[in-house]
């Protein structure tokens, strides 16, 4: 660790001898603390950053149109597409997935470094519990879909796979993480294949190019972003661990969609199938201001303008049918292959794009009092995870169906969108779904049947309640066995328990 000389002298080459101020004031075990955090950081970033904030922020804001004239949609010819697809192509591409997972080929990786700020937890929101009759949270449900696929490729191909799962998380998510996951067995999962590690967090900066305290021995630090992903795979050597493992092929993904399906098949053979090192999953926007970033090309290179960088004229804009023009929406799912990873990372990592958060930073005053500040005060800088999609050779982007494939946790209950409810409600809507497929028939409480509805909208709860967990089945499939001409009174939990009950009473 560093001396008091040598952190003072640190901070003054980078301009920034006040986090010091009330080193006096101390205790030893809070000056540690301080020298600790002041060790991570190196003075010529330290510099560079803290000016390139203060510059950001004095010139900031974020839709300001630079990007907007330039940028084109993606032709269609080159988004590959779930609805215009016929059924043997999708099994075509789900079988080369299948293959692929089954060769041990293929990882995730979950991007949950993030502080629910918006849901308002005060925990990782992979913990969350969205308030299913399981009471599963979005990390059971993720490590089950896991478990499933992996079982789904060995039952094909009669082999024992694996499909390792990297975490992502952050100083604020790691170690609640890890304590989840040891006290809840890994859900099933093997712990050696689920290898979490920690992004870099770097300084919050005020107006005045001044690294911001939050304590009198604490600098307000926030993660580098989810493009902080490329940093942290050197830092954590997972790209070697990848290699180890004879991984290829990684499924990107954020932490609180409840539908993501984790290293799809379809997806993982799309891309496979089309020799591309990178693509993306998108779903058709729903509305102009729906925040989710667009895939789309500016001067001819994929990139995604993220909700808060558009214009909203722009987000407006029709094509000649009506439709949006930029309607590709980003979902962050994201596919890069080992060696696209690894370009990056030795290439092109320090070319990727700065963007700017201007937020509200609480701080310690002059007297070392807490200040929560009404306006925003600080100034975050983060990396975002698709920036990289311009320096890829091959790039594609495949279109998905949202009620199969989309629904964030971004919002506490009480929002219009992206809520616990909503998040509930899609999972069950798709799960009634698949059982009415499966030719299921549903009964109330009083044996009546339930008449069926074939479709729900977002602001509706299916008429029967059914969950069927990702043990069972993965996209749907194999339910027609259990549940044809069953009589299944809502709510109706299909676990493992259940479709061996099913099975036993044909
Ligand atoms: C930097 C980044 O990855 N932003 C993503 C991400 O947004 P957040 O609001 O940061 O969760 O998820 C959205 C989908 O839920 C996607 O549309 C958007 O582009």
């Amino acid at each position: 660790m560093l001396s008091f000389e040598e952190a003072k002298a640190r901070l003054e080459t980078a301009g920034q001898s006040h986090v010091l101020q009330f080193w006096a004031e101390l205790s030893a075990e809070e000056s540690n603390a301080l020298l600790e955090e002041i060790s991570q950081l190196k003075p010529e970033e330290l510099l560079e950053h803290c000016r390139a904030a203060a510059e950001a922020g004095s010139r900031h804001s974020s839709a300001d149109g630079r990007l907007d004239a330039r940028m084109e949609p993606v032709p269609p010819e080159f988004i590959g597409s779930v609805r215009k697809s016929d059924k043997e192509t999708l099994q075509m591409w789900g079988d080369e997935g299948l293959l692929q997972i089954s060769q041990d080929k293929v990882a995730v990786l979950l991007l949950a470094g993030g502080q629910g700020t918006r849901l308002g937890v005060p925990y990782p929101k992979g913990m969350y519990n969205v308030g299913l009759p399981s009471g599963k949270t979005l990390y059971q449900i993720q490590s089950e879909r896991i478990q499933k696929v992996q079982e789904l490729a060995n039952v094909k191909h009669g082999c024992r796979c694996t499909v390792p799962w990297y975490i992502m998380t952050s100083e604020f998510t790691l170690e609640p993480t890890e304590k989840f996951f040891k006290d809840h067995q890994y859900f099933g999962l093997c712990p050696s294949n689920v290898v979490m590690f920690e992004q870099r967090m770097i300084p919050a900066v005020g107006f005045d190019g001044k690294i911001i305290l939050e304590k009198k021995n604490k600098i307000a630090m926030a993660p580098d972003g989810n493009g902080g992903l490329y940093h942290a795979l050197v830092d954590n050597k997972i790209l070697e661990d990848m290699e180890r493992r004879g991984v290829e092929y990684l499924h990107v993904y954020c932490v609180d969609n409840i539908l993501v399906k984790m290293a799809d098949p379809v997806f993982i053979g799309f891309c496979v199938s089309k020799g591309a090192d990178c693509g993306a999953k998108v779903v058709d926007k729903a509305y102009p201001a729906e925040p989710v970033g667009v895939v789309c090309r500016v001067d001819g290179l994929y990139q995604v303008i993220e909700y808060s960088e558009i214009q909203p004229e722009t987000a407006e804009l029709k094509g000649p049918g009506g439709e949006l023009l930029f309607r590709a929406g980003n979902i962050c799912n994201h596919f890069f292959t080992r060696g696209f990873l690894k370009d990056v990372a030795d290439k092109f990592e320090s070319q990727l794009k700065q963007h700017v958060a201007i937020k509200k930073v609480p701080f310690v005053d002059g007297e070392g009092k807490l200040v929560k500040p009404t306006k925003p005060n600080g100034i975050k800088m983060e990396k975002f995870v698709f920036d990289v999609f311009q320096f890829s050779k091959k790039f594609v982007a495949f279109e998905v169906l949202r009620e199969e494939e989309f629904s964030p946790l971004k919002n506490a209950d009480g929002a219009p969108l992206d809520t616990p409810t909503t998040a509930r409600r899609s999972l069950l809507a798709q799960h009634y779904r698949w059982a009415l497929a499966a030719g299921g028939n549903f009964l109330d409480e009083q044996d009546k049947p339930i008449p069926p509805k074939h479709s729900t909208t977002q602001n509706e709860d299916p008429p029967a309640i059914c969950e069927i967990s990702p043990l069972v089945s993965y996209f749907g499939e194999g339910l027609e066995k259990l549940l044809k001409q069953k009589n299944l009174k809502s709510p109706f939990l299909l676990d493992e328990n259940e479709a061996k009950n099913l099975v036993q009473t044909k």
